[in-house]
């Protein structure tokens, strides 16, 4: 297999690429040889910059907490001090931010990485943000001539850890295929969607699933306990089954005891199904069960479980129990 990624290194060979149109086949199989800028140093943005690192990636990072570049700087990362530092020492910067705010605030606030930004240049964003969100941070980083696009992520903190990350992928098809082999670094697949909103609303539509699919299965849980059935039991059941998920292989075993490691944070969790609401509302759409799925996110959020693991919604569930 050839290896593919930045030049020096490379990603793991083989991926998918998904398209809506027809990329360059030849800046897909050759390398990325320019500089990588990467904004965001959180569960998932950490490991995303290491693989670039440990693939050969010229790589300068920042963080609102500084802090958080120390172990990406020992794998050999530079440093710069803003995202306009990054943007305008790097060929291409990744962001990953934890909610529309932040996301905008990097892209276009003072010292954000619009001010660094040049004609031959490219942003990619790769966070959870809703459309208008993505469009706005797209204009602000256009108007400098530069190029961008949305890459929102499905996949948690061991996908990224391990280079197995899906892109949802929009906006500027060349600049697309221009870092098709850093996504390919990152991930083990990718979808491009067209025009810059898409990646956005096809990553709200994954995660509204996501949620809903988590508070049914606490429900479960809690109901087979209830009735005396063993709840590890029920795990095993299901994951035999046609209703079989990873994710609930995974956070079974540790929801029934209890504990909630965090991979995928609550708040961002419940600020997906926030703006997924929205985005039923833009088109006039009922979607109940994420709805009464968001209320449960926000009760668990006011229990302070906000910086838990998702999985912890189960605890709200407990808590209406308790208090019955
Ligand atoms: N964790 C997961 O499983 C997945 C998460 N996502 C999405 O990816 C994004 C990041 O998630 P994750 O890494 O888990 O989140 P974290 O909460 O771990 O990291 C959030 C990042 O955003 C930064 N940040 C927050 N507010 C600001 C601000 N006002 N200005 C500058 N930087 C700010 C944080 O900086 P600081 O360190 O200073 O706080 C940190 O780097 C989110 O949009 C999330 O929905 C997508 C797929 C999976
Ligand atoms: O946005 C978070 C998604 C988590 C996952 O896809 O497992």
């Amino acid at each position: 297999l050839r290896l593919r990624g930045c030049s020096g290194g490379g990603g793991r060979g083989a991926r998918l690429v998904f398209s809506c149109s027809a990329s360059s086949s030849s800046s897909r199989e050759g390398g990325f040889s320019g500089k990588v800028g990467f904004l965001g140093l959180g569960i998932m943005g950490a490991p995303m910059a290491s693989n670039l690192i440990k693939a050969g990636c010229d790589v300068t990072v920042w963080n609102r907490t500084k802090s958080k570049c120390d172990p990406l700087i020992s794998l050999g990362a530079k440093y710069e001090p803003s995202p306009a530092d990054v943007a305008s020492s790097c060929d291409v910067t990744f962001a990953m931010l934890a909610d529309p705010e932040s996301a905008v605030e990097v892209a276009c606030g003072a010292n954000g990485a619009a001010e660094g930004m040049a004609p031959g240049k490219g942003y990619v964003d790769v966070s959870t943000v809703d459309a208008a969100t993505s469009k706005l941070i797209g204009k602000h980083i256009t108007s400098t001539g530069a190029s961008f696009l949305e890459a929102p992520v499905s996949g948690s903190k061991k996908p990224a850890e391990d280079g197995l990350l899906i892109f949802l992928t929009a906006g500027d098809e060349s600049l697309y295929n221009r870092v098709a082999p850093l996504l390919d670094v990152m991930g083990k697949s990718r979808f491009f969607l067209g025009d810059v909103g898409n990646g956005a609303d096809m990553k709200l539509v994954v995660n509204m699933v996501m949620g809903s699919m988590m508070v049914s299965f606490s429900e479960g849980l809690l109901l087979s306990e209830k009735v005396g059935l063993d709840p590890n039991t029920l795990v095993e059941v299901i994951s035999q089954g046609a209703i079989s998920a990873p994710m609930f292989s995974l956070k079974g075993p540790s929801m029934v005891k209890a504990a909630y490691p965090t991979a995928f944070p609550l708040k961002h969790q419940q600020k997906d199904l926030r703006l997924a609401l929205a985005l039923a509302e833009s088109v006039s759409q009922s979607i109940p069960t994420v709805a009464a799925a968001n209320e449960l996110y926000k009760a668990a959020k006011s229990l302070g479980l906000a910086d838990q693991d998702f999985s912890a919604v189960i605890e709200a569930l407990k808590a209406k129990e308790q208090n019955k």
